[in-house]
């Protein structure tokens, strides 16, 4: 994350419809500098409403919203939105025109001249992850998750420091989402924008966000906390809910395997890992087996390294005949095997850490800002 700096301030914003609908109540919310704060919740509880307010495409009934200290019913929209970049679902890309020039748009409105807007939508479409050959295509020639890519580079085109994202990867496959999650947080690490992210879906926001905002219908929020924080202490039976019955498993996708403890493979017992004559883990043999069936029949390993997730190590222990894990280093060669019991250890140790009020992973952020009961 960045400096951490307020940079939108929502200061006790509520949008009443003419129609009587509350879609957002009273809140108070600050999304930091080079953060990802994701909105979450059910249906209709107002996060949309909530991100179209920061660039006013919906303005507050009441309350005020500020971007770096100011109040941005006093800036002028075009000039507003200038800054802020924005990505909806399904792209929205304009379809009579080339990927290229949807991406050129925002530079060429600002009036960067032909030659440099088109050098930056190169430059851009090659930072998303797609080939040249794409910037002269239409978008219905690209596949649903190219489109989105598009979207994500048009909205990055003039540099804005602020990127609102609505759902934007709501209609890929999961495969393709998983791929666009790992490409924006690869883009963030670079270009730390401070990104407001809409998505309903719980896993989507544990795995982007710096800090959740979790809404319940009635537009209230209920809880804003680091993802550690929310799975180890959610606010209260609604949150725990929405976090699903898998909660503690998905505090255990937040830590990762580096400084798990690891042993020598074990060279008795019923269970021998295999490895390659480069030391790279094959898969378990039985020695119980009898001799022919021996080689064949080895039980497949998924090795794992220091960055994989405690979560992985926990699946892989409990799918491992052994019990046991092998662990790689960068080249993928063996560097030794940890327990089933080491993991769960582990893992023990991560929930009493992100359970305890002031945890080193979890700033207690919750009081002053988070809980809003
Ligand atoms: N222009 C409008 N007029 C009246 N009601 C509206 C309008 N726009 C939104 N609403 C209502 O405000 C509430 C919040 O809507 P919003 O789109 O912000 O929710 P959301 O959390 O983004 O929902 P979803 O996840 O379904 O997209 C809903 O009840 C919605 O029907």
């Amino acid at each position: 994350m960045g400096k951490g700096l307020p940079v939108i301030e929502f200061e006790s914003v509520s949008k009443h419809y003419p129609n009587g609908t509350t879609a957002v109540d009273d809140l108070t919310l600050t999304m930091p500098e080079g953060g990802i704060t994701v909105l979450v919740g059910t249906s209709g509880c107002g996060k949309t409403t909530t991100l179209r307010m920061i660039n006013r495409m919906v303005d507050p009934s009441s309350g005020r919203i500020k971007l770096n200290g100011k109040d941005i019913s006093a800036t002028d929209r075009a000039e507003l939105r200038r800054g802020i970049g924005y990505v909806i679902q399904q792209a929205g890309l304009f379809p009579h025109r080339t990927v290229l020039d949807n991406i050129a748009t925002v530079p060429l409105v600002l009036g960067w001249g032909r030659r440099k807007a088109r050098a930056r939508a190169e430059e851009l479409l090659e930072r998303v992850g797609l080939q040249p050959d794409a910037a002269k295509r239409y978008p219905h020639q690209l596949s649903g998750g190219q489109q989105q890519r598009v979207g994500v580079a048009r909205a990055l085109a003039a540099d804005p420091p602020v990127l609102l994202m609505d759902e934007p990867f709501s209609a890929v496959d999961p495969v393709v989402r998983a791929h666009l999650q790992d490409e924006l947080l690869r883009l963030q690490d670079e270009l730390q924008k401070t990104i407001v992210f809409v998505t309903h879906d719980i896993d989507e926001a544990v795995r982007l966000g710096d800090r959740i905002a979790i809404f319940r219908t009635g537009g209230q929020l209920v809880q804003c906390a680091t993802p550690a924080e929310l799975l180890a202490r959610p606010a209260d039976a609604f949150v725990a809910d929405f976090l699903g019955a898998e909660r503690g498993l998905k505090l255990l996708s937040l830590s990762t395997l580096a400084g798990v403890e690891q042993g020598p493979a074990p060279e008795s017992g019923r269970w021998r890992l295999v490895t390659s004559g480069d030391g790279r883990p094959q898969g378990w043999r039985d020695t119980t087996a009898d001799g022919d069936s021996a080689g064949a029949d080895l039980v497949p390993v998924r090795p794992l390294s220091d960055g994989d997730s405690l979560l992985a190590a926990l699946n892989e222990a409990v799918a491992s005949p052994s019990g046991l894990i092998a662990r790689v280093d960068a080249d993928g060669k063996l560097t030794g095997v940890t327990s089933r019991d080491a993991i769960h250890d582990a893992a023990g140790h991560e929930h009493a850490r992100a359970a305890k009020a002031d945890g080193g992973a979890a700033p207690a952020k919750t009081d002053a800002e988070g809980v809003i009961a």
